[in-house]
């Protein structure tokens, strides 16, 4: 039998005139306590030479044999079978196998829970295809698959992957996508004037073009809803968004299915999915309720520094280790807290590290522009990228072989979906999370998360690249750092409780950030912002109107 790949059929197109970083084109030299790491890299080499999928069954079922999708001619449509064949997908994920064998029919409901990277896409897309296809289509013109996802990437990724599953039915299905960020009258006319099958939106794009009564029209008879990333679309942010939503679709007495998944789902998820799913519903899970909800094939490490001014050298010093150890296509995802945080991270590494490949990924970019650079990573051989959670949750960037993040994710469930984004379809991967002394309290609180200490002192390292970051902060413009400052304020000061910091001495920790871009003073922050955040009348801040 030749050996199963993990990778999608053709969806590996070669990195594009990106810069490789050499040994001697790269501004680093091998340090001599990246033995440890080295040693682990070799390991991940190692293994990384066995079949992709099967590392993938490995790590999901404990050695479950895979079962080939040709096994399931007579319960899949042929067309939906020669789709599969043709993006490479020759063998069922588990979760791929559990939702199309579990579920007492494919258009049942359920709530659904596998590992980052492990195929969700493909589980919740085939049965809602396979539904229709079974003669529960709806009337032509109208949509029958409405997919909801946090993220417009996201949504771009989910529509791509719904075309090749179905490009060999015939007549062809159109796959449309609403998402914000684009023309909401060219979007609006190009939804009512096609044949969209399956629409895949962002919830507030959706919410907003459901105003308009012709759209209402266009989803009378939908036979499934989707909700991926179900956690996060129920959440705070998310959940009215979503409830306006389901009140201007059909009711759930209609008979739609409701299909609920993600890699993380807390259990308050069950509480709030009424609505969505009957009661009654088919959970699925190719999680045992005691393990990590991190792949057991992510080694993940936390390197911790005692202050706030030391984790820009912190994360140069982790580039430089990670790179020695293993230059081959260094492809890496370096994630920040904010927008204008990352913006500052991106133009400081440019500058520093001016060997590789870069790229910036954020809320702040015009939508063309987060689009064009998706596109460019996820087909990028290496290079670095420097992103905020927009790319967090659900995005499939093949061959990411470390995940960074520097500073706190919200909470644990965005840990484990930022570290998702390495190891993914089987391949192996690195996580390491970068905390200064006050945020350290996140691995203590979070037990269940396998991270350990960094195995290379990098605390020795910094002296080395202290340097290389005042050259590069130098370079860039106030303005950029008082944005990145105002944001560190705004994001950090959510955590005041857990840094056991009064907000005087929370200022402070942010004043040293400012310092630490080489800011010669805080910079001045708007009297009602500072309301806004709730430090009226706290010691430190800069107070005054800024030059926009
Ligand atoms: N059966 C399969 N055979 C080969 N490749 C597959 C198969 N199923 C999925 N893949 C590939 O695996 C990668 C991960 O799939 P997908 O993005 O659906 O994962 P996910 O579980 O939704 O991840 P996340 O939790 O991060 O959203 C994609 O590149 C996808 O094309």
């Amino acid at each position: 039998m030749p050996p199963p790949t993990g990778r999608r059929g053709g969806g590996f197109r070669r990195g594009r005139g990106g810069r490789k970083p050499s040994s001697s084109s790269a501004p680093y030299q091998i340090p001599e306590n990246a033995g440890a790491v080295g040693r682990l890299h070799s390991n991940a080499q190692q293994q990384s030479e066995a079949p992709a999928m099967k590392s993938l069954a490995n790590g999901a079922t404990d050695g479950q044999k895979l079962t080939p999708y040709a096994d399931m001619e007579g319960t899949l449509d042929s067309n939906l079978l020669a789709s599969l064949k043709a993006m490479g997908f020759e063998y069922m994920t588990p979760v791929q196998h559990k939702v199309l064998t579990d579920l007492p029919t494919l258009s049942s409901d359920c709530l659904v829970q596998a590992k980052t990277g492990t195929g969700k896409t493909a589980a919740f897309l085939l049965p809602a295809l396979q539904n229709m296809l079974a003669g529960n289509a709806p009337p032509k013109g109208k949509v029958g698959i409405l997919v909801i996802c946090p993220t417009r990437e996201l949504a771009l990724q989910i529509a791509t992957e719904a075309e090749g599953m179905t490009s060999k039915l015939s007549p062809k299905i159109e796959c449309h996508t609403a998402f914000g960020g684009t023309k909401r009258d060219i979007a609006l006319k190009k939804l009512l004037n096609g044949n969209p099958t399956i629409l895949v939106a962002t919830p507030g794009r959706l919410d907003d073009l459901l105003g308009e009564k012709e759209v209402r029209e266009k989803l009378t008879h939908f036979k499934t809803l989707v909700l991926d990333e179900a956690d996060r679309m129920l959440d705070a942010g998310f959940a009215p968004a979503i409830y306006k939503i389901l009140k201007r679709l059909p009711p759930k007495s209609a008979g739609w299915q409701g299909m609920c998944f993600s890699a993380t789902l807390p259990d308050k998820v069950n509480d709030v999915v009424k609505g969505i799913l009957f009661p009654g519903y088919t959970s699925i899970s190719t999680m045992d309720p005691n393990e990590s909800p991190t792949l057991d094939r992510v080694p993940q490490f936390v390197v911790n520094v005692a202050s706030v001014k030391q984790t820009f050298a912190a994360l140069l010093a982790l580039i430089n280790t990670e790179y020695n150890a293993n230059p081959e296509d260094f492809k890496i995802i370096v994630f920040g807290t904010t927008a204008n945080g990352v913006a500052l991270l991106y133009d400081m590494c440019k500058e520093a590290l001016p060997a590789f490949n870069m790229f910036e990924l954020h809320s702040r970019m015009s939508q063309a522009a987060r689009t064009r650079t998706t596109e460019q990573f996820k087909n990028a051989k290496h290079g670095i990228l420097v992103a905020s959670d927009v790319v967090g949750r659900g995005m499939d960037f093949p061959n990411v072989g470390l995940v960074v993040q520097l500073g706190l994710p919200m909470n644990a469930e965005q840990y484990v979906h930022r570290v998702g984004r390495t190891a993914r379809a089987g391949k192996d991967g690195r996580a390491v999370i970068i905390l200064f002394a006050n945020e350290s309290f996140f691995t203590k609180t979070n037990p269940g998360l396998p991270i350990k200490p960094y195995p290379v002192d990098i605390v020795a390292e910094l002296p080395s690249h202290q340097p290389t970051v005042e050259k590069a902060l130098a370079t860039i413009d106030e303005a950029a750092k008082a944005k990145a400052y105002q944001a560190f304020l705004g994001y950090n000061k959510g955590f005041i409780k857990k840094f056991n910091l009064t907000p005087k001495d929370f200022v402070e920790v942010a004043n040293e950030y400012a310092k630490s871009m080489g800011c010669p003073e805080p910079p001045m922050i708007d009297k009602m912002v500072v309301g806004k955040m709730g430090l009226k009348g706290v010691e430190g801040l800069n107070i005054g109107r800024r030059e926009r």
